[in-house]
């Protein structure tokens, strides 16, 4: 995985067919997504519950690209591994986790894996200030964590733009991560944001049938995007 700073679209299968995320990965990735975004929920950090380093490890062959896990589990070091070995290529991990997310960084990079750190709505851009040497990605959380389809916390926009001002020049991508659709994600596109993750505003109108509308929803995330107007 190289470091490239154009926007890509990560679709959360959060928002995926649970019966047939094999098909729904290729689909989606068919259909012109950049990464593919599993969301790991234990029912403790968030209030429910998704699934484990099993079946990442069984959706991994039918994902080309990026497998970017989103861990939303306290605690979390005793797993980095298990999801490295799952083959996840980024592993993002809380912020509000853990008592020791420096430590937490390490253990991601010493596993092999891109390193992510995620803020909740409530948490301060400085609190990644002294991660930004040891970290891969930063993912603004634009919602509560724990559930798809929720409505785009706008507060968090000034965030992105703190982050992209602390993160200058170093290689280090910032992700959003909650509400994202084409009315929102030039906002955070304009304020510095690169990988746009996106559930419903993904998922919604298709199906590993009729896999077109996601083609038509990627593309329209995309182009907002990557349009100057805001
Ligand atoms: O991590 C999470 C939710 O906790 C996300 O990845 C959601 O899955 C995004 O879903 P939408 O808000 O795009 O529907
Ligand atoms: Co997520």
């Amino acid at each position: 995985m190289t470091f490239n700073r154009s926007i890509k679209i990560a679709p959360s299968i959060l928002s995926a067919d649970f019966a047939n995320f094999g098909a729904e990965c290729e689909a989606i990735e068919a259909q012109g997504a950049d990464w593919v975004h599993v969301d790991v929920m234990d029912g403790h950090f968030v209030p429910n519950i998704t699934f484990g380093p099993a079946t990442c490890a069984a959706i991994r062959p039918h994902i080309k690209g990026v497998m970017d896990v989103h861990l939303m589990i306290a605690p979390v070091d005793p797993y980095i591994e298990a999801f490295a070995n799952a083959g996840a290529d980024v592993i993002t991990a809380h912020v509000e986790a853990g008592p020791h997310i420096h430590r937490t960084m390490q253990a991601i990079r010493g596993a092999g894996a891109k390193a992510g750190v995620a803020l909740n709505p409530a948490t301060p851009a400085s609190a990644v200030e002294y991660l930004l040497d040891m970290v891969d990605l930063v993912c603004v959380m634009t919602v509560n964590p724990g559930f798809g389809g929720q409505k785009f916390i706008h507060s968090q926009v000034e965030k992105v733009r703190q982050l992209r001002a602390m993160i200058g020049d170093r290689p280090i991508h910032i992700e959003i991560d909650g509400g994202v659709d084409p009315t929102t994600a030039p906002l955070v596109a304009n304020a510095g944001a690169d990988v746009l993750v996106a559930g419903s505003a993904v998922f919604r109108g298709g199906s590993v049938l009729d896999p077109a509308p996601y083609g038509a929803n990627i593309r329209s995330i995309r182009e907002a995007a990557t349009s100057i107007e805001v």
